[in-house]
Formats: C-alpha cells, structure tokens, sequence
C-alpha cells in the first residue's frame, strides 16, 4: 500500500488523539468533572482500540516529521486562544477534523475501521454539548445560588410585592410553579414577573411549559422526567434559552447532562410542605452527584435554614426551595442567609 496513506494515517490519529487529551485534561484537572472525564475516556478507548485495527509498524515506519512540508504552516491564532470555551472549541473541531480524515482514509484499506471513526465522530458532536453546556451554565449559576419557587398567588399585586422581596434580595432564579391557575392567568402572571426580572440578575423559568416560558419571553423552563424532554423543550423555546430537568437518581443526572440540560435539580432531599412524595433521594444521592456531576445541581425538597447546612456539606451548593420562602415573614432574609450558608 502507498506510504503516503500510512503517513497520513498516522498524522491524523496523532492528531486526534493529542486533541482529545487535551479535552480530557481540562475536565480532569481544570474541571474535576468525573463524568466528563469518564465520558471522554471512554471515547479514547473506542477510538485506541479502532486504530489498533492499523499496523501501527506501518504507520511509524511512514512518519517523516521533518519532511512534513504542514509543520512550519502557521495559522495566525494557532498559538493564542482568548479563552478557555476558545480553547476547547479548537480542540474539540481539531478531533472531529482528524476523525474525519481518518475516516476518509480509512475507507481505502478497512472498511469496518471507517465505520467504528464514523460513530467516534459522532460521539464527539454530543461529547462537545455535553463540555460547553456544563461550561456556560456553571458561569451562569454561581455556588451559592438560590432558586425560588413560586406559585401565581392570589392575586397580581401580592404576586408582584412577593417578587419585588425576590428580587431585592438578588434570588437567583424564580420559577413560577403553579399547576391550578388557567392558562390565561398563568400566562398574565408570568408576563407580570417577566416585567419585574427584565434588567435584574434575577432569572425567570416557568415550571413544565415551554409554550408559556415562550409567550412571555421567559429565561427557560423546568421539565420533569415524565414530561418534555430537553430537546422538545428546545424546539419550542429556541437554543438560546434554559432548560433545566429534574432528576431522582444519578441514571437520571448523567442522562440529563449527556441531553444537554443547562442545569438539574436533584431530590427530594427532605419531606417537603409543598410536594408529597414516597420516595427519597435524599442527600446521598446529593452526594453521588457532588462527586461527579459540574452541570449545576439545585437540590430541591423540604430545604430550610435549619438544613441547608446539611446540603452544603454533602458537597451541594446550589438550593432550590419554595415553603421556607414563601411562608417566612420576611422571604428577602431567608433568601440571603441561604446564599451566605451555601457559598464557598
Ligand atoms: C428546580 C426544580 N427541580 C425540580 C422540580 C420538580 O419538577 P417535576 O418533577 O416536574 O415536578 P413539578 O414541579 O412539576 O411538580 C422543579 N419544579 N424545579
Ligand atoms: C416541586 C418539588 N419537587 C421536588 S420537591 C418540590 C417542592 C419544593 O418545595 P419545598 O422547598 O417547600 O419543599
Ligand atoms: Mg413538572
């Protein structure tokens, strides 16, 4: 077989696999994403294994790095990244590029070796989600953020009073959960909250319904596991918005990330006041997602003040919580006293 095809070979699974350490190495050490990691290290075992399929003797014995006319071709930015998205991005598009080339080559000699680099590619179009998403959002949503859940109340001007509190006190996230309003209703007190959280750092997510999340030009929506799955959310509400899931067991958080969910919650940690439930999580589960999981986790379900403390130290950072908000006399205290228990 022509030297050249083996020398190419190489070359692009050098580059591939420099590509995809490089991904690893950030989820590994920069990250501490154990999932991540273990996502991306399974791709670098599939992707050994397929070219182990070469003779790498031959490959090796093509190698002619000096002669190689490519090595003293810069690109302008090839030394510099802006940023660490910058970076992976490169990097994730310079493993796709080569996964392609070894494809294409590959087709020539072997051609069940083309298909195993076809799927690989394949994997790192939802590997590169999975990485940028957990990225952003954990930009997005600090350690030490609340979330507060909300229903539509009894009427708009207790509604807005109680939002204003929310806002005031720099809540992160309010999601309207209300599951007896009618739509009409519901859709005016969502347009009430979105007029109050426009131009604050306060976000608005609409629980189970992305057609009002949409209406009302909401930040996104949270979807349980029975309902909506993140990319029918996405159909409705565009790429560009929120879409959280919530999750009872750590199957159900690795899916979620693996989907490319912007964040999770995660329970019932807690008997909750507002939902009932026969089944709990709890904080074990609060801790298997703390020891793997970067995508932003809310734990959710009877949290207070008097166990939060219980949460953070499972290694959760993050509370979404709705009776001990909404029935303290002073909803703003709580909310701030929970960030300052959460932070880190
Ligand atoms: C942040 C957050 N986490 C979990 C839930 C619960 O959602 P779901 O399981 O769909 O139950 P309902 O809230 O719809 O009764 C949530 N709403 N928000
Ligand atoms: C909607 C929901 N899903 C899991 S627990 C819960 C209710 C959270 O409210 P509270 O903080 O009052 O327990
Ligand atoms: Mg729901």
């Amino acid at each position: 077989m022509d030297i050249s095809l083996w020398r190419t070979l190489d070359a692009a699974a050098n580059r591939a696999s420099e590509g995809l350490r490089v991904l690893e190495d950030f989820v590994r050490y920069g990250q501490n994403d154990k999932f991540l990691t273990s996502e991306l290290k399974s791709l670098r075992h599939q992707l050994d294994s397929t070219l182990q399929q070469f003779d790498r003797r031959a490959s090796i014995h093509a190698r002619d790095t000096f002669g190689d006319v490519g090595t003293t071709v810069q690109g302008k930015l090839e030394q510099a990244r802006g940023n660490w998205a910058d970076l992976l991005t490169a990097n994730f598009k310079r493993l796709q590029q080569a996964l392609r080339s070894l494809e294409e080559h590959a087709k020539l000699i072997d051609g069940e070796a083309a298909a195993a680099l076809e799927q690989a590619r394949y994997r790192t179009y939802s590997l590169e989600k999975m990485v940028m998403t957990t990225i952003t959002a954990s930009t997005m949503f600090a350690a030490g953020a609340v979330y507060v859940l909300i229903d539509g109340c009894e009427s708009e001007a207790k509604l807005k009073a109680l939002a204003a509190k929310l806002i005031e006190a720099e809540t992160d996230v309010i999601q309207l959960r209300d599951k007896t309003l009618d739509d009409r209703t519901l859709v005016a007190r969502a347009q009430l909250l979105r007029q109050q959280t426009a131009g604050t750092s306060t976000k608005l997510i609409i629980n189970d319904r992305p057609d009002i999340a949409r209406i009302v030009s909401a930040d996104g929506v949270h979807v349980g596991q029975e309902e909506l799955t993140v990319a029918q959310a996405r159909m409705v509400l565009g790429p560009s918005k929120l879409v959280g899931v919530s999750t009872h067991n750590i199957d159900q958080a690795r899916q979620a990330v693996r989907d490319g969910a912007d964040y999770i919650g995660i329970g019932p940690t807690f008997p909750s006041g507002t939902k009932s439930f026969d089944h709990f999580p709890g904080l074990d589960f609060l801790r298997e997602v703390a020891d793997e999981i970067t995508l932003p986790a809310f734990a959710i379900g009877g949290i207070e003040l008097t166990n939060v403390s219980q949460v953070a130290a499972a290694g959760i950072h993050r509370v979404a919580v709705s009776g001990c908000v909404n029935q303290a006399s002073d909803p703003q205290q709580v909310v701030v006293t929970l960030k300052k228990q959460l932070a880190i």
